[in-house]
């Protein structure tokens, strides 16, 4: 049988970041939600911060190649986004969770992350045990063939986490993925965290400023579309004072840095 090989397949898999961004320019409807980000990201997990309507979905979505770029260059992977870009190659190496995401509520969580991984092009022989394990890593084992629709909403939250690990990405973008979940599963979801970090490129939304210092390796905020800082959590501690707003170190540092912004340009670097 003669198999034919996909271009993108022969693309180079070398690359200097999982994610590089330059002067990036995205719309949300008619506004420009990203404004000229720069970013170079590598393996790791990535806390993204930033006020309310900051961009930061409005990346995520970019970067899942949901939305496209109106400007500047965006590479994944080390492949570069618009033109002929094989998007569907692409995209069975990111893992995605939406803010919002659907489903059906009569599909069994198992069916639902086996779906995922079908739409994922996850080989068919591996998917069962992929499932399992996903479902697994995110503690509803017990629950892998109740429905949907029965579960609660921090079980669903964790549901999205399972469908977006399932096919073991190299970037793995996960918009507030910690809303809805209770105390107990944010800690272990801290764990999972850095855990998919020790080879994955993991960028992970928030507001909760004390996740990102338990488990993130970097922080990237954003403001008006562009890039306030990048370093890490102890760097964003150390630029707070005891004036600064705020009931620990680094969220006294986050506040300094949204009064003061541009302290560090990735640029500059
Ligand atoms: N579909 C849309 N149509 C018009 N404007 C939009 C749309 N989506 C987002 N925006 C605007 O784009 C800007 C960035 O929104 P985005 O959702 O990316 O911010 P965010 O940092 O994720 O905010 P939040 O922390 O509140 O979730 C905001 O001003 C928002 O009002």
């Amino acid at each position: 049988m003669v198999r034919t090989v996909a271009s993108a397949d022969l693309a180079p898999t070398t690359y200097a970041w999982h994610i590089h961004a330059r002067d990036l320019r995205v719309r949300a409807g008619r506004r420009a939600a990203v404004n000229g980000l720069d970013l170079r990201l590598g393996q790791g997990v990535h806390g993204l911060l930033g006020p309310n309507g900051a961009g930061k979905t409005t990346l995520i979505r970019s970067l899942a190649t949901v939305l496209k770029p109106d400007g500047g260059e965006l590479e994944l992977l080390g492949r570069r986004i618009g033109g002929r870009t094989d998007l569907r190659s692409l995209r069975k190496r990111i893992g995605y969770l939406p803010q919002e995401f659907g489903y059906y509520p009569r599909f069994t969580l198992r069916e639902f992350v086996e779906y995922m991984a079908w739409l994922k092009k996850v080989d068919a022989r591996d998917i069962s045990g992929a499932v399992q394990r996903a479902i697994e890593r995110v503690g509803l084992a017990d629950r892998a063939d109740d429905r949907m629709k029965t579960l609660s909403g921090g079980m669903l939250r964790r549901a999205g986490i399972a469908q977006a690990i399932v096919n073991d990405p190299d970037v793995l973008l996960l918009d507030e993925p910690t809303v809805g979940l209770d105390p107990a599963q944010r800690l272990e979801f801290r764990t999972l965290l850095r855990d998919l970090g020790e080879r994955a490129c993991v960028l992970v939304s928030t507001h909760l400023v004390e996740d990102v210092a338990a488990s993130c390796t970097n922080v990237v905020l954003v403001a008006e579309g562009q890039l306030v800082f990048e370093g890490t959590p102890e760097e964003v501690a150390a630029l707070g004072d005891p004036r600064d707003v705020g009931d620990s170190p680094i969220e006294r540092g986050y506040t300094a840095l949204l009064a003061r912004p541009r302290v560090r340009r990735e640029a500059d670097r």
